[in-house]
């Protein structure tokens, strides 16, 4: 299905530099509103909705389970992770292709030279239920995750009635940031500590997509370490068994 190209490079090219690239020093995170346009935004919603409506969304999972936590109370989110090659995702790899472009023009003026990879995308929905994500930081002990990307896919959504603002704890601001999930807009922030956030309770179905940029060097020392983690627990494994 073709896609109509509403945006040409230029106009993604000035965007990068003139408003994405200064917030993102100045402020350290900022949205963009109207992407793709109605179309191409509705295709990607359609295409979400079609995951969720067939069950391809299931739990997000946490990296460690507490004792008398349910998980849902801390993050109420069902997700899927697509490459965008998938069949039924050719709307979602349209929207990649594009934040790729975006932060590759991004990244060779940001303060690291090093995003040059990123995660597949997190396909998610909070289903409604008044699930939410509690305060978190998407990577505090330096996974690699550079910059946090989520294409927000609502229509109509209204906070006051349906909650669902991510809240953003700008480290060291004596403000936060409320960031309605609106229909066509993205959202970028630092991954790292510097950006605290939480999804407040949604009484309404919140669909997102989510990308993650890596720093290559970050991440390449994350996965070392991870290795020689590896290596050691089954070294310890093997020695007292
Ligand atoms: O939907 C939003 O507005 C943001 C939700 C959000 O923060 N999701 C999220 C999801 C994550 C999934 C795996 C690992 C880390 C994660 C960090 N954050
Ligand atoms: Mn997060």
């Amino acid at each position: 299905m073709p896609f109509i190209e509403n945006v040409s490079y230029s106009d993604l090219e000035r965007l990068a530099l003139e408003r994405l690239t200064p917030a993102l020093l100045s402020h350290g995170f900022c949205y963009v509103d109207g992407l793709l346009g109605d179309l191409a935004g509705s295709a990607v919603l359609d295409q979400v909705m079609e995951m969720h409506r067939s069950g391809q969304l299931q739990d997000g999972r946490l990296a460690g389970s507490i004792p008398g936590v349910s998980r849902k109370s801390i993050r109420g989110d069902q997700i899927a992770w697509v490459s965008g090659s998938e069949r039924g995702c050719e709307a979602i790899n349209f929207l990649l292709n594009l934040i790729d472009r975006l932060i590759s023009v991004c990244a060779s003026r940001l303060e690291d030279k090093a995003i040059r990879e990123r995660s597949k995308a997190m396909v998610a929905c909070y289903p409604g239920d008044g699930a939410g994500y509690v305060k978190h930081v998407d990577n505090p002990n330096r996974d690699g995750r550079r910059l946090t990307c989520i294409y927000y896919l609502n229509k109509n959504w209204n906070p006051k009635e349906h909650g669902g603002v991510l809240r953003i704890f700008p480290e060291g601001k004596p403000y936060v940031a409320d960031i309605k999930p609106l229909f066509d807009r993205l959202l970028i922030f630092w991954s790292d500590r510097r950006n605290p956030h939480e999804v407040q309770p949604s009484y309404s179905t919140r669909y997102a997509i989510t990308v993650w940029y890596f720093d290559s060097e970050e991440r390449a020392q994350a996965k070392k370490r991870f290795r020689d983690l590896t290596a050691s627990t089954e070294q310890q494994g093997s020695s007292s068994s």
